[in-house]
């Protein structure tokens, strides 16, 4: 279960003509550094509960990599908290917790270890995730040669053959080809079945619609909705591009 309690998250952005690191050290040191602040979510409130599937779904801007963020604990909220039972394995950019000088076996071990997973256990996983990677010998290349689509197989492979109770997947899925995205949609559907609580942003209605059981819906860093996936949905389908009802 994860529990968003009126979180907000204010960003200090530096004076914008700065335009070097020493411009910035000597703006810093003569205390001429101004910084202006920016509220990226405001009181934003709600709840996934066990096994379940939330959409976030929003413009751009609006807030849902920062709150992915800060529910996988990789941003402290200004204000508000998070409640998390489980552990989590966040897919938010692509590579993250991943080192590119290495080859693809050696990072499943490496993530795997960020992720909280002994070697042991890596090792009895380590078949099934190259099977489901669709590597093959690439595996012992240097990551910095995979395409996009291999790093994410890569990526959803690990995360999701351990199994976690809570995953969290940043619009991952458009990322790989067809046939892997249909692999990676079945592994998720068959991970909720098996009681893991997945928290989803996509840009694809089609995909919110199909897979998600609420949905949240932001704009401006606050919630405008929050509800059931086709009521949500269909007032996010008939509202302009400012959010406003068309
Ligand atoms: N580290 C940061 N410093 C300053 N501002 C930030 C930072 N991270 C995000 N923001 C700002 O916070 C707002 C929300 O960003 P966020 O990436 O969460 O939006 P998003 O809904 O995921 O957008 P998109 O759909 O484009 O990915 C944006 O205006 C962004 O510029």
């Amino acid at each position: 279960m994860v529990k968003v309690n009126d979180v907000s998250m204010r960003f200090l952005m530096a004076n914008d003509n700065i335009t070097s690191i020493k411009e910035f050290i000597t703006a810093f040191l003569k205390k001429k550094l101004k910084f202006r602040e920016f509220w990226a979510l405001e009181n934003v409130n709600f709840e996934v509960q066990k096994g379940e599937v939330l959409g976030i779904i929003g413009r751009n801007g609006a807030g849902k990599s920062t709150i992915l963020k800060i529910i996988s604990g990789i941003l402290k909220p200004t204000k508000g908290e998070v409640e998390r039972y489980g552990n989590i394995v966040p897919m938010l950019e692509l590579g993250s917790g991943f080192d590119m000088d290495l080859s693809g076996k050696e990072n499943v071990f490496l993530n795997g270890a960020i992720l909280g997973y002994s070697k042991e256990f890596l090792e009895s996983k380590y078949e099934e995730i190259l099977e489901f990677s669709e590597l093959g010998d690439f595996i012992y290349s240097p990551i910095r040669n995979y395409s996009s689509g291999m790093l994410v197989r890569l990526a959803f492979s690990v995360a999701t053959v351990v199994e976690p109770e809570i995953l969290i997947v940043d619009e991952i899925l458009s990322v790989g080809d067809e046939n892997f995205q249909r692999k990676s949609k079945k592994r998720m559907l068959e991970l909720m079945g098996g009681g893991t609580t997945v928290l989803f942003v996509s840009h694809s209605m089609e995909q919110v619609r199909e897979m998600c059981d609420h949905v949240v819906w932001l704009e401006g860093g606050t919630v405008k909705m929050f509800g059931p996936t086709k009521e949500v949905c269909d007032a996010y389908d008939i509202s302009g591009p400012d959010g406003r009802r068309r």
